[in-house]
């Protein structure tokens, strides 16, 4: 897994280890790494001598990174031109030091480029890029260089006009195709719209590990992980003892809603699915396997529910969502009930001991908090695990997964493919059956995003994505991640 920190916690951090070191030597650690990851782009696209290198260098240590890493690229034989965002203002260390490798500044930006560094604001940065700057950014992507090529921007730190503590994109900013931070990584590369403004993340080890003690703000799995949590049969299991997932979505109206739901359980580690509502001849007929029966009460035992899409909203779908709660198992609601949430009635039901994972997109999380996610969707999420005592999974392009206490998991894995009629229902059934099968929720809710977005993708190789599609591509992904 990786995990990324917030800038205070950064600061913090990094102040106790400088105080134990020479003046400047993280700032030669962070710039030496810089210098290696663009001459190592140079050498790809005609190597570094002779190289036409372009700095936009801002007014704090951001900018000092920049043309440290300038003067070393110029030392190999770049022509390294820097442009000071504000001349008055400029890591004067740093512009001798590229001066005496024979670089140089200028005034504006130059025509042609092989490689543009932007040193223009790092995690100082506060608020949206302001002027020169927010106008300098703007034509950036149409820099070209030797032989035509459009010359890479690598952003140092962070692409300078994002929100590094939240991931939000509040104006104009670099979009880059190689961001190479120092220490560790920081919340806009993993999440929100900063995370894709990051293109490839390169972290550079300047020594902060040991001194960062702080909780990381967000943790993204990776496929070792999921692979790890996984639950897997023994010699000794039986149907029973993988564990019993429970449906209860859909309707005789909305059949589609639980024949998706009971596909995406059916993709999971149980050792079977129960379906309790008025579609369940569809169900059966669809899946033979599926235990299927009209009301809550007769569906016999399970280790955890899904309630909600296709349930509607009427006496019926409030009966079962109030008789899901009164049980004592996880418990992972969707769609409507948590419209069914929205009036309040259900607050008692919800004061379980049993985790409740609550699976909203932005429309259903705006009436489910009073207020849309906004850009600090990782606070918002958080605000609401809080407030609902729940786990909350917030969909999106980086879904997030929020725990009542503090933690926060961003998945890696997402797809457009994934914005499709009917992938949410899939996605909870697949989450009720890690459910069901023993995984903690949040681990739960981590690991149904991560595999469910590979599915996405998987999906999307063979053509337009449909629903069913990633329910079908679930089972080839759950074997690719677990040999299983
Ligand atoms: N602190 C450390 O130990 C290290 C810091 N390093 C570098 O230092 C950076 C942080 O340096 P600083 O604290 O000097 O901060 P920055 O260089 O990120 O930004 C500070 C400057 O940017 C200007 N600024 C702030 N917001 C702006 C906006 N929205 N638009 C335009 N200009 C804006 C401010 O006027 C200020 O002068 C890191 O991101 C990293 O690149 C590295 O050298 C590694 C070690």
């Amino acid at each position: 897994m990786r995990q990324a920190w917030r800038v205070a916690d950064v600061r913090a951090a990094e102040q106790s280890l400088m105080a134990t070191l020479p003046e400047g030597t993280l700032m030669q650690r962070a710039a030496a790494g810089l210098a290696r990851r663009c001459a190592l782009l140079l050498e790809d696209a005609g190597g570094v001598y002779g190289a036409r290198v372009v700095l936009l260098v801002g007014s704090g240590d951001n900018g000092g990174d920049a043309l440290y890493a300038g003067a070393a690229l110029a030392r190999r034989g770049a022509q390294v031109r820097a442009l000071l965002i504000r001349p008055d203002r400029v890591h004067l260390a740093g512009l001798r030091a590229l001066r005496a490798a024979g670089g140089f500044t200028v005034r504006e930006l130059p025509g042609q480029a092989d490689l543009v560094v932007d040193g223009i604001v790092g995690i100082g940065a506060s608020g949206g890029l302001r002027k020169p700057a927010a106008a300098l950014v703007e034509g950036l992507g149409e820099l070209r260089g030797r032989s035509g090529r459009r010359a890479p921007v690598v952003a140092v730190d962070v692409p300078s006009g994002v929100a590094v503590d939240t991931g939000d994109v509040p104006g104009a900013a670099v979009s880059a195709d190689v961001t190479v931070t120092f220490g560790c990584l920081k919340p806009a590369h993993v999440v929100g719209p900063a995370a894709v403004r990051c293109g490839q993340v390169e972290l550079v080890d300047i020594g902060l590990g040991p001194v960062l003690r702080a909780d990381p703000a967000v943790s993204v799995p990776d496929a070792a992980d999921i692979a790890e949590w996984w639950p897997r049969p023994d010699h000794a299991s039986d149907k029973y003892t993988r564990g019993v997932v429970g449906i209860a979505t859909g309707s005789a109206t909305y059949p589609g809603a639980a024949l998706l739901g009971v596909s995406g359980a059916l993709a999971g580690p149980t050792g079977m699915v129960r379906y309790a509502g008025s579609a369940h001849a569809e169900v059966v007929r669809a899946h033979p396997s599926v235990v299927a029966v009209p009301r809550f009460p007769d569906a016999g035992r399970a280790q955890a529910w899904v309630c909600g899409s296709g349930l509607g909203t009427d006496d019926d779908a409030r009966t079962t969502l109030r008789s899901v709660l009164a049980t004592a198992l996880p418990v992972v609601l969707d769609a409507d009930a948590l419209t069914l949430l929205i009036d309040g009635k259900h607050a008692k039901d919800l004061r379980r001991d049993a985790p409740v994972v609550v699976t909203p997109h932005d429309g259903e999380f705006k009436r489910l908090a009073g207020e849309a996610p906004g850009p600090d969707r990782v606070g918002a999420a958080l605000k609401l695990a809080s407030w609902m005592n729940a786990i909350v999974l917030l969909k999106g392009d980086r879904t997030i997964v929020a725990t009542p206490a503090g933690e926060v998991w961003v998945n890696p894995t997402g797809t457009s493919a994934l914005a499709t009629a009917g992938s949410g229902d899939v996605l909870a059934g697949l989450l009720g059956s890690l459910l069901a099968g023993g995984l903690p929720a949040e681990r739960a809710a981590v690991a149904a995003a991560y595999a469910h977005g590979l599915a996405g993708r998987r999906a999307a190789e063979e053509g337009p994505v449909t629903a069913p599609d990633i329910a079908a591509a679930l089972r080839h992904t759950v074997f690719d991640l677990t040999g299983q």
